[in-house]
């Protein structure tokens, strides 16, 4: 018996049912709860035969994955998310297993073919899912989480001079400084632990979290957090306790109008002390006037104050959330594509070796302790080292929701009705074998032109900083703060792993970004003596 067959049975059955009730009187109130059955037995049909019309009939009916995800949610789908932070893989194995589009719930379809990905991203440039409403929560859309198109053009031509390359030059100065300080926190920590060899051990991971927050606090909010100076600040601490209790809210999104009441240990007290703190940094710079002025991305912000059209005047609220949302959005991807980026190295010791002998090929300017970004923006292994780590440790691992606002074709052969979630798994490309070969090896030598790599790089087949209008506005900035940590670290240390961290980089976690299980990987480092 086929499903059409028992939907229509369960619907003809429901409506005899009805018809012989109200052919009675409805006066005593047996017949009353008769009607009351009726009427649930009505609403379960009407439910049950939908889902199995959605289910097996509907336009995504075609589409293959798990049985249960036809009909349910995927965070109902049990031992999603267990252990905390997992689903992803369990994600990529139905990629591995049905292709790549995939059911992934009634109304959800999961997409890694990347002529699919460049014409939902790209060309058709779709609005974003209702993930990125309950990010929203009860505050103001903001650059990252808003999904209406108008609004979002405009905040993003406001907010762009910030990003333009120009500007991110003459914020070249704070990443500097503020990698001094990193080298300097390292120099301390090899002291503090230094074995017969002058190595000292230090956990890389944590202070790459540190540079990167640093680097944000001086160029975004006009002050460090002195985070490699061993201080702890309201703002990384509210922000560490926002993105958790974010990714939990994104994949249950039924906690949402709960959350203010459940004990999210300090989340009132934290966000009420980010805003002081916002607030009065954004007061000083204003009354100051020209004397306050600093040259960075929360001045841009403050200078749209004199816009001549009154709509591009950012509020102090949407300034505060604005540069907030960039210590979010800027510092965990930045730091942990910087951490796996070095995790791989200790992994691939004759990659580390090429890469050491391309920064060598480089010495620091005259009077310089460090290099420019201009000394290293094209130095082919180093930004080799940076796509490849992009590539395969992807942070966006859960993908990025889609919703089209009209029925579309994707690819020519897939009908997409509006409405529809797409999911968009830009990571699933990354490693598909269809694109690359030895896709879940780490080998820099594949961005390489005139490398001995046989299968060169599937340039349409790479997103990490996604693609069309929502693309990441921060890709230059991260890549400057990328290549001056890695080119840095290489020329002045050498570098070694300790065999028992290996097997922690392997176990990852993602909360939104991806990131190491132990938050923590540790290597032997000391001062070179030679070349340096
Ligand atoms: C390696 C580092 C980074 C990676 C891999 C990365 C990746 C991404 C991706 C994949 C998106 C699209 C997300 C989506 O559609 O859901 C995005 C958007 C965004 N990123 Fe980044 N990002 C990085 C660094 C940064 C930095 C340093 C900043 C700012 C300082 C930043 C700010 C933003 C913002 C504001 C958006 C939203 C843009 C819009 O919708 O117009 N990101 N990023």
């Amino acid at each position: 018996m086929d499903i059409s067959s028992i939907t229509k049975q369960l619907e003809t059955s429901a409506s005899s049912l009805f018809e012989k009730i109200s052919a009675s009187s409805v006066t005593d109130r047996g017949n009353l709860e008769k009607i009351g059955k009726v009427a649930v037995i009505t609403w379960a049909t009407y439910l049950v035969s939908s889902k199995l019309y959605d289910a097996f009939l509907g336009p995504l009916s075609s589409i293959p994955g798990p049985l249960g995800l036809k009909f349910f949610e995927m965070r109902y789908y049990p031992g999603i998310e267990s252990p905390p932070g997992s689903s992803w893989e369990k994600i990529k194995a139905w990629r591995d297993q049905y292709g790549d589009t995939v059911r992934l719930g009634p109304n959800r379809v999961g997409i890694s073919d990347k002529r699919m990905l460049r014409q939902i991203l790209l060309k058709d440039d779709l609005p974003k899912g209702p993930m990125y409403t309950r990010l929203q929560r009860r505050s103001p859309p903001t650059l990252f989480n808003t999904r209406d198109k108008p609004f979002h053009k405009q905040r993003r031509r406001i907010i762009s001079p910030a990003f333009s390359v120009k500007y991110l030059n003459s914020l070249e100065g704070y990443m500097r400084e503020t990698t001094q300080s990193f080298i300097d926190r390292i120099d301390r920590d090899i002291n503090e632990t230094k074995n017969e060899n002058g190595y000292g051990q230090v956990d890389i991971w944590i202070l790459l979290q540190y540079l990167a927050l640093d680097i944000i606090g001086e160029t975004a909010f006009g002050k460090t957090f002195h985070m490699l100076e061993g201080n702890d600040h309201v703002v990384p601490r509210t922000i560490s306790i926002s993105m958790e209790k974010s990714s939990y809210l994104v994949t249950h999104p039924i906690l949402g109008p709960l959350s203010m009441l459940l004990p999210f240990s300090g989340v009132l007290k934290a966000n009420n002390d980010l805003k002081a703190f916002m607030t009065k940094i954004i007061v000083e710079r204003l009354k100051g006037g020209e004397k306050a002025r600093r040259n960075d991305i929360l001045q841009i912000l403050i200078d749209t104050q004199h816009a001549n059209d009154t709509e591009d005047r950012l509020t102090a609220e949407s300034i505060a959330q604005e540069t907030v949302l960039f210590l979010v959005a800027g510092s965990e991807t930045t730091s942990n594509t910087t951490g796996f980026a070095f995790i791989e190295l200790m992994k691939n010791p004759e990659a580390f070796a090429k890469l050491r002998e391309e920064i060598d090929t480089v010495e620091f300017e005259q009077g310089q302790k460090l290099f420019h970004n201009e000394q290293l923006k094209h130095l082919p292994y180093l930004n080799a080292v940076i796509d490849e780590t992009l590539r395969l440790d992807a942070i966006s691992v859960g993908g990025a929701e889609r919703m089209p606002d009209r029925d579309i074709v994707l690819d020519g052969k897939l009908f997409v009705p509006k409405g529809t979630i797409l999911h968009c798994n830009m990571y699933h490309a990354h490693v598909d074998p269809a694109y690359w070969s030895e896709p879940e090896k780490w080998i820099p030598e594949r961005w390489i032109e005139d490398s001995d790599y046989p299968q060169k790089a599937d340039h349409d087949a790479f997103f990490p900083f996604s693609a069309g209008s929502r693309n990441c506005i921060g890709k230059t900035f991260a890549q400057q703060e990328m290549r001056l940590s890695i080119a840095n670290l290489v020329k002045l240390f050498d570098i070694e792993a300790i065999p028992e961290q290996v097997a922690l980089g392997e176990e990852r976690r993602a909360f939104i970004t991806l990131q190491i299980n132990s938050n923590s990987y540790k290597v032997l480092m000391k001062r070179r003596t030679t070349n340096a």
